[in-house]
């Protein structure tokens, strides 16, 4: 098939990396492999201007996106990240990512994500919302309840959430909870949601680490981005008897080989929004923080952080990823020849996901759960599709990450055939 004109080629791209696992995956989906390209383009791909008066009445243009990748088994779905960074390519990727992610926890959704090019950290409030709604309004061609629902990812929150919805009723002339999650509690949000990609995260690293034969009690686990997923991960690990021997973000890395404390790292993050400044272990280069002795590692900031230099040196046994993408393929080759099980993105970070639609279920019906249901039925859900997954692993002898896609990819080409194509 011809190459898409708005791509580019650069190989570590995180669209060319998605489409690499796409290849990898194709000689195990029998007569289904037919429909393949269709997972190798997105169904839709939105660019919207986003111009806000700034607090000096400066005009500021943004560069927006929102990307439905596949609505073969429901509506889109998937976050809204805000960074300096975003591509349309990148967000294309991350919308795939999401068609993968929910099909292989067997959730009814498509995969879609959206993001502005912008760093936030340099807007005021009240800059942050105005480009929220603008965004919101733009892009609300596309996004709904019964059509994609957004959701947090990198720099975005609740509050992001809750002028997403607002705007978005206000244009409706309704109120829509439906339209997003990761909502405040007050607004339809659900008990859980926040804390939920991070404990996914922990879920699959606990069956992981017991299939491995690796004691958490005392397992040693380094972290890079300690921000919602990554500081949640970080917490559950240690509450259950594991020790944060390192952590790495913008403002630097540290290294504690006895043991960060978990309260004064919070504390730390809270405070002065990076690990730079917390007490206890040493500051060291960014690029030691790969060379640092450790049993579990938890990439949970951005995409093609696993290089294969880095692969080469990475002393874990265990990679889970909290991030989207984080693994380059070539790495991904070289972290298989070393041995180093990698439970990756498209399961490892479902439970947020996962949450989020138990938060849309809940609003439909306006009847909330508490966490402690919540809690245990996305431990259920998470254990059972990473039992299938290593299941289909162990039966082909392929990787997680081609075990993951295998399963995903079937429910969403089934979907594709029984839907047909229309006319
Ligand atoms: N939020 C969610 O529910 C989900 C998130 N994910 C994925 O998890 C990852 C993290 O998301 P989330 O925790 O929500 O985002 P946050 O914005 O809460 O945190 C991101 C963290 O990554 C750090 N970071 C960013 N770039 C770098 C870098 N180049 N080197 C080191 N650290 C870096 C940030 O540090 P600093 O603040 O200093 O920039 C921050 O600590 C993303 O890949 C996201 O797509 C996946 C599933 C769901
Ligand atoms: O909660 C959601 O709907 C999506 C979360 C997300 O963006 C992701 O899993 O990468």
């Amino acid at each position: 098939m011809s190459k898409l004109s708005y791509v580019g080629d650069h190989p570590d791209s995180p669209w060319q990396t998605y489409l690499s696992q796409v290849d990898r995956v194709v000689p195990y989906l029998g007569r289904l492999g037919r429909w393949a390209e269709t997972l190798k383009r997105p169904k839709r791909a939105l660019i919207v201007d986003v111009p806000i008066q700034m607090d000096d009445g400066s005009v500021a243009h943004f560069e927006g996106y929102r990307v439905q990748h596949n609505l073969s088994r429901g509506p889109g779905k998937g976050g809204v990240r805000f960074h300096p960074d975003v591509t349309l390519e990148e967000v294309m990727a991350l919308s795939a990512w999401m068609t993968v992610k929910c099909a292989a926890v067997n959730l009814p959704y498509g995969g879609a994500k959206g993001g502005i090019r912008v760093d936030p950290k340099g807007l005021s409030r009240g800059e942050l919302e105005r480009m929220t709604r603008r965004y919101t309004s733009e892009i609300g061609i596309i996004i709904g309840p019964q059509r994609d629902i957004p959701a947090p990812d990198v720099n975005t929150n609740g509050q992001i959430m809750a002028w997403m919805m607002d705007t978005y009723s206000m244009n409706v002339g309704a109120t829509a909870t439906g339209v997003v999650t990761g909502k405040p509690l007050h607004l339809g949000g659900s008990l859980g949601r926040v804390k939920a990609t991070g404990r996914g995260v922990f879920v699959t690293g606990r069956e992981a680490a017991r299939r491995l034969g690796l004691n958490l009690e005392g397992a040693r686990v380094a972290v890079q981005g300690m921000g919602n997923v990554g500081s949640v991960a970080a917490e559950l690990f240690v509450g259950a008897g594991a020790t944060l021997v390192a952590v790495q973000d913008h403002t630097g890395s540290r290294v504690a080989p006895a043991g960060f404390d978990m309260a004064t790292m919070m504390d730390t993050l809270r405070r002065e929004g990076g690990v730079a400044g917390c007490p206890g272990g040493e500051a060291i280069d960014d690029e030691a923080f790969w060379d640092v002795d450790c049993d579990i590692l938890i990439p949970a900031a951005l995409e093609g952080q696993i290089t294969a230099d880095r692969a080469r040196r990475i002393k874990a046994r265990l990679v889970l990823e909290g991030a989207n993408g984080p693994t380059l393929p070539e790495a991904d080759d070289l972290l298989r020849e070393r041995n180093v099980l990698v439970v990756p993105d498209v399961i490892c970070n479902a439970g947020g996901v996962t949450v989020s639609y138990f938060e849309w279920v809940q609003d439909f019906s306006s009847f909330f759960w508490s966490e402690d249901e919540i809690n245990l039925r996305l431990d259920k859900i998470m254990v059972d599709a990473l039992k299938k997954i290593w299941d289909t692993a162990d039966q082909h002898g392929i990787t997680l990450r081609t075990a993951t896609f295998a399963v995903a990819c079937e429910r969403i080409l089934i979907a594709r055939e029984e839907r047909g194509l229309y006319p």
